[in-house]
């Protein structure tokens, strides 16, 4: 067992959304501090295999992902598994604020830190915002998600507002410990307007939908 727990702050009166998903997020970080470099390698390597199983990933010829920080699940075995099957991967660019866009992943050697707190990035040519349109599966970041699709993230926006650029039929999948898969009904993450839902998530040891696909009946 790793030890790590559920954090679900008491939300205390006269706190709003915002301060509500800045205390989760506090509680979130703290927990991923505890895991060791060798349980996040671990564990990109097993979510590799379970996003690279999922079939709207296995059917994609496009798909954005995102290259991890130091304390999320390690993504490079993804990039690498997609890149070798020949897929085109699409990767974050934040330029000089926290702007949206994208450019090609070419390999782990062109991945770097181009300044200090942001993710590594590819060095290759950006592409706009609006490259996320080529996307037929979006491999998203999160800190938590709960069985209703709802997500919480880093507290940029990034995604919220990048999402606007997807296809509408394009699936999204966050990526996160199993620890932070929250149930719906009893630990609902809070939400907010502005909140993009997501379709699946993925976590080390398996997946599951959290928005009923399109066609379900239900
Ligand atoms: N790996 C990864 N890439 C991602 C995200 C993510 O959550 N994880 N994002 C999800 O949306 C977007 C970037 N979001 C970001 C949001 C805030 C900061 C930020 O505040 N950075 C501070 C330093 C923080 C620190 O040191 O930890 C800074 O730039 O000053 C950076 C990226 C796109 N790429
Ligand atoms: N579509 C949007 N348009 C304008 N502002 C937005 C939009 N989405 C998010 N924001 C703003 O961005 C800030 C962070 O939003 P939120 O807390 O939902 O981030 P997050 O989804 O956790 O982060 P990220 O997507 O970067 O991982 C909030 O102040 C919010 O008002």
């Amino acid at each position: 067992m790793s030890g790590t727990v559920q954090p679900y702050p008491v939300p205390h009166s006269g706190q709003d959304v915002g301060e509500a998903k800045d205390a989760l997020r506090a509680a979130i970080r703290a927990e991923r501090e505890k895991r060791s470099p060798r349980t996040r390698a671990r564990a990109g390597v097993e979510i590799a295999q379970v996003v690279g199983d999922l079939p709207q990933v296995r059917e994609a010829g496009c798909v954005a992902a995102y290259v991890s920080r130091p304390t999320e699940p390690d993504t490079l075995p993804l990039l690498e598994m997609l890149a070798g099957r020949g897929v085109r991967v699409l990767l974050p660019v934040l330029g000089s604020g926290l702007q949206r866009d994208w450019a090609w992943f070419t390999s782990a050697d062109d991945l770097q830190v181009r300044a200090p707190g942001r993710p590594p990035e590819p060095g290759g040519p950006t592409l706009g915002a609006g490259a996320l349109v080529e996307a037929e599966a979006i491999i998203a970041p999160a800190l938590a998600v709960d069985t209703g699709g709802a997500r919480l993230g880093q507290g940029g926006g990034w995604y919220d507002r990048v999402l606007a650029y997807a296809r509408p039929e394009a699936t999204v999948v966050a990526m996160v410990f199993p620890e932070e898969v929250y149930d719906a009904v009893e630990r609902p993450l809070p939400r907010q307007d502005h909140d993009r839902t997501v379709d699946i998530v993925a976590t080390p040891t398996g997946w599951t939908w959290v928005r009923e696909p399109e066609g379900s009946g239900h």
